[in-house]
């Protein structure tokens, strides 16, 4: 019955939503109460032998309701099956190439693209103050947002404006405990091991995937900033973790699959809750895999949450922060305590690792396919960092040229590239010279902004000397995404952590080894973060280094 139900309310799609999450809350499996209520009553009122005829019933009275409703986007062009079905676009996710289908339309269509019966993707500059603007008109994040929610939303997850500012409070509290030079040290001891290791894998001159060493790197940081223990995974060349589950069985992973495969899966499943619920019982390895990953994840976060909280330790690290604020100085995490903790630990070991090493790999392809602007930046940091040394942080925190070079990196690669969906608020909005009612679903999207030639001259070129020659290009970067939900980058000091890591660990590279690209083509693909598939280079130690 209830699969029926469902698969109505999502080809229905714009209009269903609340009743289709209704549903889901009484079919979930955690309300069984409710569940058996659910079945029993509609066994009692009508019996099960005419369950099918009702369903026909409510199907075609849906279909009369959703096709004689006026369409208020009927005249916003897109693709024909945009028009009616969320399907369209979770299709363009599932083939990771979203940003890529958009942004043709664009091409096609113009500034304005209907890509779900209720969504409207808007390619222009001017959208970017009014869909992510700050202030009492802000857009609060969509209900796509709901399928990165496991027990508990975190900071990035919420959709509620208060319980956001609460929480976004919290964790920038606990960031903030760092200043720059407190973290410094932490950075330096992480990398000073990932070159350790490339030392002795640049001996055997094969080719190794950058992305995958960029990972660990990013893991075992994020890890040690987050928990007070880094997971390790440079040292063990190996990205398999111990997780616990829910009943305290333990069972090894693989971190990195468990947030590529999460992170997909969300961004295919979040444009419906319909298909959020159906996603579960297919058998699509895609989805099976997906779901697994999401458990994988927070039993993950859960080993070492828990593992904090038994051992009574009090450190002064982000996760002893995050238990501070809630309970003081004594007192015990209630079970729902521990879940937001462990989901805010999920978050940031997603946000802060998959992100940073998806944007180092992106950045050193541009820069060993270009070969004129590597060779000017290593001119550069030779004269900023004593020769035979390995780069400290305050040689290269305040080098420009590095800074426009992983700009533009960003820029040309966009992280980010799909336009973030955000919903319009109570009483409508007027953008871009159109009005949309309440509701209405609205990106901008970030791949189509960052390559938009009235915006950026030569957009198709990696040219890193534009960021020198016009600093102001940094309000149409998207990649941290824009307003009150940007990155947490963008207000604690954290707000360099990212480029901390990128700016000592490229110059780093850059100067300690000769490195070539296994072929110059890089492939990439998309989950909810555009990413690199792979690059296969080869280090080799330049003579001077030490
Ligand atoms: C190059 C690296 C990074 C990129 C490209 C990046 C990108 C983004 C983007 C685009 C968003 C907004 C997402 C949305 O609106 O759906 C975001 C949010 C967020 N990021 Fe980052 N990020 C990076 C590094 C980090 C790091 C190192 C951390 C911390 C560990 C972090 C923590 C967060 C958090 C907590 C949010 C949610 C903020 C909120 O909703 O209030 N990010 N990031």
């Amino acid at each position: 019955m209830s699969p029926q139900l469902h698969t109505l309310f999502f080809f229905s799609g714009k209009a269903n939503s609340s009743i289709a999450d209704h549903f889901i809350g009484l079919l979930s499996d955690k309300q069984p109460h409710h569940h058996q209520m659910y079945y029993s009553t509609i066994e009692k009122v009508v019996g099960w032998e005419l369950s099918w005829p009702i369903l026909l019933f409510v199907f075609v009275a849906s279909l009369f309701v959703v096709t004689s409703r006026p369409d208020p986007f009927s005249d916003i062009p897109g693709p024909f099956l945009a028009r009616w079905t969320p399907l369209w676009l979770a299709y363009q996710a599932r083939r990771g190439r979203r940003y890529q289908v958009v942004d043709e339309l664009h091409k096609r269509y113009g500034r304005f693209v209907r890509i779900a019966p209720n969504h409207i993707s808007v390619a222009d500059k001017d959208a970017l103050p009014i869909v992510y603007g700050q202030g009492h008109r802000a857009f609060d994040k969509s209900p796509f947002y709901h399928a990165f929610i496991g027990d508990k939303a975190s900071v990035f997850s919420t959709t509620d404006r208060q319980d956001h500012a609460q929480k976004r409070k919290l964790v920038s509290q606990a960031f903030s405990y760092g200043s720059l030079l407190n973290l410094t040290p932490l950075i330096s001891a992480i990398v000073s091991s990932f070159v350790e290791k490339l030392d002795k894998i640049s001996e055997s001159a094969e080719y190794i995937d950058a992305l995958v060493w960029f990972n660990y790197l990013a893991f075992d940081l994020l890890s040690d900033l987050a928990f007070g223990e880094p997971i390790g995974m440079v040292e063990k060349g190996s990205d398999a973790v111990v997780v616990e589950k829910a009943d305290g069985e333990t069972v090894m992973e693989h971190a990195i699959s468990l947030v590529d495969e999460r992170e997909h899966l969300a961004a295919v499943v979040g444009h419906h809750p319909t298909f959020r619920f159906l996603s579960k019982f297919l058998p699509d390895p895609f989805f099976v895999r997906g779901h697994r990953a999401s458990h994988g994840l927070e039993d993950l976060a859960r080993r070492r949450v828990m593992k904090r909280i038994r051992s009574n330790a009090h450190r002064d690290d982000i996760l002893g922060r995050l238990i501070h604020a809630r309970i003081g100085d004594g007192g015990s995490l209630t079970a729902d305590q521990t879940n937001e903790l462990i989901a805010e630990s999920v978050t940031l070991l997603i946000a802060g690792s998959d992100t940073t090493s998806n944007s180092l790999t992106a950045i050193l392809h541009l820069l060993l396919t270009h070969p004129d602007d590597f060779k000017r930046l290593y001119t550069v940091l030779e004269e900023a960092v004593e020769p035979g040394e390995l780069p400290r942080y305050n040689q290269v925190k305040d080098i420009p040229l590095l800074d426009a070079t992983i700009d533009e990196g960003l820029r040309l690669h966009a992280t980010t590239a799909i336009g973030l969906h955000r919903s319009v608020p109570d009483g409508g909005i007027l953008c871009c010279g159109r009005f949309f009612p309440a509701s209405t679903e609205m990106s901008v999207p970030a791949w189509t902004i960052q390559h938009d030639e009235s915006i950026w001259n030569d957009p198709e070129n990696f040219r890193p000397q534009r960021w020198l020659d016009n600093p102001d290009l940094r309000r149409y970067l998207m990649t941290f995404g824009k307003g009150p939900r940007a990155c947490l980058l963008m207000d604690v000091i954290l707000s360099s952590l990212a480029y901390m890591e990128m700016r000592l660990v490229l110059s780093t590279i850059i100067l300690r080894y000769d490195m070539e690209l296994q072929t110059p083509h890089m492939e990439t693909t998309e989950g909810f973060m555009h990413k690199p598939k792979c690059l296969m280079t080869r280090f080799r130690r330049r003579n001077a280094s030490p």
